[in-house]
């Protein structure tokens, strides 16, 4: 069984075809950088697979079942907002009211709602910001709290939203850590949208690419490459290789860096 398995998906948002036509699985337990330039659809999807979207043609079944809404087995980290820096709450607070928030519905309450706080505040190795108050927390401390939040109910499948988006690279690396030892441990599916690939290239065991209603699965190697990649960005791409470090490059512009714009801080 696959965690994710769309069956010839087509998904249009006013008026628009946002992804044509697409066929993909990904496995239990994989770890999928999601990636493609803006307005390419990687929230959307991510809504499709939540029952938020519904495809106009094909079929969407997560970890075996069709895409519905309020699939508890599915743990959902949003694009950040400003709003949740300035929230007057504690960490544990904080993570507790996902349980009435987004993640309504979850039959704990008492003692089981304590320890079930307690174990995703554990998990993501943030016990010591239970009693901070969220406005005093860094920008990567208060995503780590979303990340607990994700956990409760215990998902089999973590859908990502920009997790990386306004951290340093060191805080970048800190959640890409944490994200690959909890996919490790507690064998979740995770499919991760970025706006970059580098950061990404030690944890991933996939990528997929989408552009201009088009997408591409399959390893790094394979799918940043000029000739996918042009596909994808619907104009000439080269793809350029510097140790360690991949550029996508249109006409002299790195294009991950150049393009994305994002009025979401931490
Ligand atoms: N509810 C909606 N109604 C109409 N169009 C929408 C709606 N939601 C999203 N779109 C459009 O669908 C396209 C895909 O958006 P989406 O947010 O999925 O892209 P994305 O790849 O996540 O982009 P970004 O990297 O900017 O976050 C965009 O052109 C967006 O404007």
């Amino acid at each position: 069984m696959s965690a994710i398995h769309l069956d010839h998906v087509t998904i249009g948002l006013g008026g628009r075809k946002i992804l044509a036509d697409i066929s993909l699985s990904i496995g239990q337990g994989e770890f999928i950088g999601l990636l493609g330039p803006n307005g390419a659809g990687k929230t959307s999807l991510m809504r499709a697979l939540l029952g938020l979207i519904r495809p106009t043609q094909g079929t969407i079944r997560v970890l075996g079942e069709p895409a519905r809404r309020g699939n508890p087995a599915i743990g959902y980290l949003p694009q950040m907002h400003r709003a949740v820096a300035g929230l007057r709450l504690s960490g544990w607070n904080f993570v507790a009211s996902a349980v009435d928030g987004h993640r309504w519905g979850l039959p704990w309450s008492g003692p089981e709602l304590r320890r079930e706080v307690d174990w995703a505040l554990d998990a993501v190795g943030a016990a010591d910001l239970a009693r901070r108050a969220l406005a005093d927390l860094s920008g990567g401390e208060r995503q780590r709290l979303l990340l607990a939040q994700c956990l409760l109910g215990r998902p089999r499948l973590l859908l990502l939203d920009e997790p990386l988006i306004s951290l340093d690279p060191h805080h970048q690396q800190h959640v890409l850590e944490l994200v690959r030892k909890l996919q490790r441990e507690l064998d979740i599916t995770v499919l991760f949208s970025a706006h970059e690939i580098n950061p990404l290239l030690d944890v991933i065991d996939r990528v997929l690419y989408l552009g201009q209603g088009h997408a591409a699965l399959g390893s790094v190697e394979k799918v940043i490459t000029g000739p996918v990649l042009s596909r994808l960005y619907g104009s000439e791409i080269e793809v350029i290789r510097l140790g360690s470090r991949i550029f996508v490059m249109a006409n002299g512009h790195d294009l991950e860096h150049a393009e994305h714009r994002h009025d979401a801080h931490l």
